[in-house]
């Protein structure tokens, strides 16, 4: 591997990845040596207090004027575009005219832990291995003494998450545009690069914009279809309704299941038991529940669990109760009803591998029969069957049928109450996930101790045990994790610093013109941690908010 030195750029405080003249120097000692100085300045100096404070006036500037950053001066920021817990992203172009626009994610480094900054330093350097159109590539990384910048491919369009807010749901042709290439991206990672992103979700989900061809033949609308707004003309491979390529955003919850440099199962030494394959196959089907729960909601654009109380939402995706509610699924084909029934399939052995969605008929739109899951509810009937079952009387929609309150309404998205929504889908994310890593954990534990003692090691103590990249969310499981030390950080944020990935990724970027882009009109929604003590299920929302995650 090449070795790249980190240099101090002339302008500010700031580090930047180094280009290619700087190969081979070596002296990465020096810099360890230099970076641990900069760490011991860092704690206050007036002129870094002085700095820092006029940068966070800046950030909370109202419209018109954005900070400057010290290292960023290659770039020059456009508009803000979204924010998270520790971090505002940006729109910027690049001022020598080489990368084009890109997303500028620049993290607060001074406001987070140890952990939480080896947190950042994961997602950056997961993302660095990452190649593939459907994901958002790392362009760059830099840093200076109290920020980390993180140069993403701009995805012009912002959050799929909006999409549906403004088309209502998608048709079959526009979901299945979608989701293919959302699992294009899942198969490479699971397969190719040995990553779980354990954190799909209409979020994460970006997009860049197309143009509407406006419909030749509009069809006459349902009466459940007045609010839908037209996605014009469906032009396959390119998109309809404005949609057109989608990209996976957001690897900080994201972990490597196994090594593509060894193709081994991460953590092991030599020796595979079959519940350490086993905990690969758990972690990958936690990304196809969420597949599932995705496509789930782009077809009829509410998501399938809901419950105004949390603790029955806990329920119900522990459970895997949802349904195909009618009116709304009644017209959606039973072969995209039996492809969600087999992700949302409660058993992950049983549940489909990125492989089997991939070859679904569904997917491929082949004629094929399809068959729904064994533990499928029953599926939605066509209206038309409907009517021919009722003796041709089409019964009106009665609301107050619906199995609870709130379920299977599409105003959820646009009404005050879409605060919850983004929750609703957190909930059921966070549960089904957690639930899954509390019983990974155990079965890798029990693995690793069963293939330690059969390979002739001492089996590991718990209070040895290491999960190697626990986070924060995750550290609400009660679980022996060492917390990351300030000397490992310092360690990545070397390694980091000597990484290029400039010219090569940059080239890759293609230049986007800028498209209405969507802040987060909803920010308030409690976050979830689920704990799983004594088998039973509790979402503990003490001091957890997503709004405290995003200020
Ligand atoms: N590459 C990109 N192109 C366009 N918009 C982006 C890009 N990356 C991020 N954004 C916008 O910025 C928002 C915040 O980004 P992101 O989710 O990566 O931040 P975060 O700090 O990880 O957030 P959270 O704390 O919620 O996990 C996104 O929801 C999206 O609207």
């Amino acid at each position: 591997m090449i070795q790249r030195q980190a240099h101090q750029v002339p302008h500010g405080d700031a580090y930047s990845v180094a280009d290619g003249d700087n190969r081979n120097r070596g002296a990465q000692v020096g810099n360890v040596a230099a970076h641990a100085a900069e760490h011991k300045q860092e704690k206050g100096t007036k002129v870094d207090k002085e700095e820092l404070a006029r940068i966070v006036a800046e950030e909370n500037e109202s419209k018109g004027k954005l900070p400057r950053y010290p290292g960023l001066e290659r770039w020059h920021l456009i508009e803000k575009m979204g924010d998270g817990a520790f971090s505002n992203v940006y729109r910027a172009r690049d001022l020598d005219g080489t990368a084009g626009e890109v997303a500028i994610k620049v993290v607060r480094k001074f406001e987070m832990n140890s952990q939480q900054r080896a947190n950042i330093l994961k997602e950056v350097q997961i993302m660095r291995q990452l190649d593939h159109p459907n994901i958002v590539k790392l362009v760059d990384f830099s840093e200076s003494r109290q920020y980390y910048y993180i140069i993403l491919e701009l995805a012009p369009g912002g959050e799929l998450f909006h999409q549906i807010v403004r088309l209502t749901y998608f048709s079959e042709d526009l979901s299945r545009h979608v989701i293919t290439q959302v699992a294009d991206a899942l198969e490479y990672l699971h397969e190719t690069c040995g990553v779980v992103h354990r954190d799909i979700k209409l979020e994460n989900l970006l997009f860049s914009p197309i143009p509407v061809i406006p419909t030749k033949h509009p069809k006459p609308k349902a009466p459940e279809d007045e609010d839908k707004v037209d996605e014009g003309e469906f032009i396959k491979g390119v998109g309809a309704g404005g949609i057109g390529k989608i990209k996976i955003a957001d690897f900080g919850l994201s972990k490597v299941v196994w090594d593509n440099q060894t193709m081994t199962p991460c953590g092991t030494v030599g020796y595979t038991a079959p519940e350490i394959v086993k905990d690969e196959r758990y972690s990958k089907s936690v990304d196809m529940w969420a597949l599932g729960c995705v496509l789930y909601t782009l077809l009829c654009g509410f998501p399938p669990f809901y419950d105004e109380s949390i603790q029955v939402l806990t329920e119900k995706v522990a459970r895997g109760q949802y349904t195909f509610l009618s009116p709304w699924w009644d017209d959606i084909s039973k072969p995209a009803q039996d492809l969600v029934s087999h992700l949302l399939t409660v058993d992950p052995a049983k549940r489909y591998t990125i492989k089997q969605f991939l070859a679904h008929p569904w997917i491929k739109g082949t004629e094929e029969p399809t068959y729904a899951a064994l533990d499928a509810p029953p599926l939605a009937t066509p209206a038309v069957e409907r009517q021919k079952q009722l003796g041709g009387t089409l019964k009106v929609f009665d609301p107050t049928l619906l199995e609870s309150p709130g379920a299977g309404k599409r105003m959820d998205f646009r009404s005050p109450g879409a605060v919850n929504l983004r929750e609703v889908f957190d909930v059921g994310y966070a549960v089904h996930r957690q639930e899954e890593e509390a019983k990974r954990r155990k079965n890798f534990k029990q693995g690793f101790r069963g293939a330690a003692a059969a390979n002739g090691l001492n089996p590991i103590d718990d209070d040895d045990f290491l999960e190697e990249d626990e986070d924060e969310e995750d550290s609400a499981i009660p679980s022996k994790v060492p917390k990351a030390r300030d000397a490992d950080v310092h360690q990545v944020e070397q390694s980091l610093r000597n990484t290029n990935l400039n010219a090569a990724a940059a080239a890759r970027v293609p230049q986007q013109k800028g498209y209405g882009q969507h802040s987060p009109a909803v920010t308030a929604a409690a976050k979830q941690q689920v704990r799983n003590r004594k088998g039973a299920f509790e979402l503990n929302l003490e001091g957890a908010t997503l709004l405290g995650r995003r200020h």
